[in-house]
């Protein structure tokens, strides 16, 4: 049976209400496409734990979980995985890239413009038409 992956996203507005947008880089599984970034949940962690840590260690910077934006499921060929898209606010310093290829603020209104992975684009089109 398929392995199914538990993985959260962040959802990250800055004040000239633009998103971030992450480029998986071409040593990451699903390279070269767009994402929200974040990781896997590990085994005792809350979804708001995770994204935390995720972003601490991926971009360097610390951020507050608020709440789930979106939850996703979607079946890759070789696995499967449980989305939750969470909204969330910078607390300190500035997001970097360091295992992503590149970062982009982009307007909501133009995420479609992007190739993201697969799995994330209900929650983008769903970001581009939602009020939050
Ligand atoms: N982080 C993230 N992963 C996503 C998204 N959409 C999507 O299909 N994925 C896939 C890519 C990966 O196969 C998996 C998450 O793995 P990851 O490599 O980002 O997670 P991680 O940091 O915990 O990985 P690792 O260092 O333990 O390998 O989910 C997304 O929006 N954000």
């Amino acid at each position: 049976m398929r392995k199914t992956l538990s993985v959260v996203a962040a959802i990250i507005e800055n004040e000239n209400h633009e998103i971030l947008c992450a480029l998986r880089s071409p040593k990451m599984s699903i390279p070269n496409h767009w994402e929200f970034p974040g990781g896997k949940i590990q085994e005792g962690e809350s979804p708001a734990q995770a994204i935390e840590r995720e972003i601490s260690e991926e971009l360097k910077c610390t951020i507050q979980a608020e709440k789930t934006f979106y939850q996703s499921h979607y079946d890759y060929d070789a696995f499967s995985i449980d989305l939750t898209a969470i909204l969330c606010t910078l607390t300190s310093g500035f997001p970097t890239a360091h295992e992503h290829s590149k970062l982009i603020w982009l307007k909501r209104e133009n995420l479609d413009s992007l190739k993201w992975a697969p799995a994330d684009v209900a929650t983008m089109e769903l970001l581009v038409k939602a009020v939050i």
